[in-house]
């Protein structure tokens, strides 16, 4: 059986006072969650110090949103996985669509951050997915195979979390048909050398998708951005229900 894996990804929101505010309140909701389901908040570098410590002793990982290949050097704004490791944080999202969109990450260095991470002891979560015009033009399989290929040269299958995020569905409401998600997920798994691999669904996840998506067989969990915001949402993401 593979692990369900509940994944906030804060992205650039929230201040430490705010972060601890959502956590006082979020951990209230996971009181009769059923112990099968990982809860993950990926959350920026300036809340983990104070977060690590509030989640010590609770159920509740914690995560990054990025990680670089190099353990230290001369890397101005970059963090190596030492420093995560040294706070506790135990997985790390790796290849984003924002991350490749906005800041040139490619996979090459995908590839070098995942093996990094990895040998370190985080757990990846290697986003992939395709845009709205790939997905027009037919792209949308031979693109997530790509990305696939290049990502996961020398990458240890056996601590790897995936996110399938079609690019067209983050933040705008437009979710995925969740049989189509299903669909794409399992080509994703079709082209593993491990097929216990959990692979999530991410891209305008909600409270009131959640029961819907988790209850198709190839989603393994979500990713999920704007809806993790608020205490009440994610919380009652993480209590999904299966139909
Ligand atoms: O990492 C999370 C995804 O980008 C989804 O974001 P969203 O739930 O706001 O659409």
């Amino acid at each position: 059986m593979r692990p369900k894996v509940l994944a906030g990804n804060w992205k650039m929101h929230k201040t430490q006072q705010e972060a601890v505010a959502f956590l006082q309140e979020f951990l209230g909701k996971l009181v009769d969650t059923p112990s099968d389901r990982e809860i993950v908040l990926c959350v920026p570098y300036t809340c983990l110090s104070v977060l690590s410590k509030s989640l010590h002793g609770t159920r509740v990982k914690l995560g990054a949103q990025n990680v670089h290949w190099a353990d230290q050097g001369a890397f101005t704004g970059e963090i190596s996985p030492p420093m995560l490791v040294e706070l506790g944080v135990r997985y790390v999202i790796i290849g984003h669509s924002e991350r490749r969109q906005y800041f040139g990450e490619t996979d090459a260095t995908v590839n070098q951050r995942l093996k990094a991470a990895q040998s370190h002891g985080l757990t990846p979560i290697l986003c992939v997915g395709e845009t709205k015009a790939q997905r027009d033009a037919g792209e949308t399989e031979n693109h997530i195979f790509q990305q696939l290929a290049l990502d996961l040269v020398d990458v240890d299958q056996s601590n790897l979390v995936i996110a399938y995020e079609p690019i067209w569905a983050i933040g705008t409401g437009d979710t995925c048909e969740e049989t189509e998600a299903n669909r794409v997920i399992g080509l994703i798994r079709s082209k593993l050398q491990n097929p216990d691999v959990p692979i999530q669904y991410g891209g305008s996840v909600n409270a009131n998708n959640i029961d819907a998506i988790m209850a198709q067989p190839e989603i393994d969990g979500v990713l999920v951005g704007g809806a993790s915001l608020q205490p009440e949402s994610f919380g009652r993401i993480v209590n999904y229900k299966p139909l």
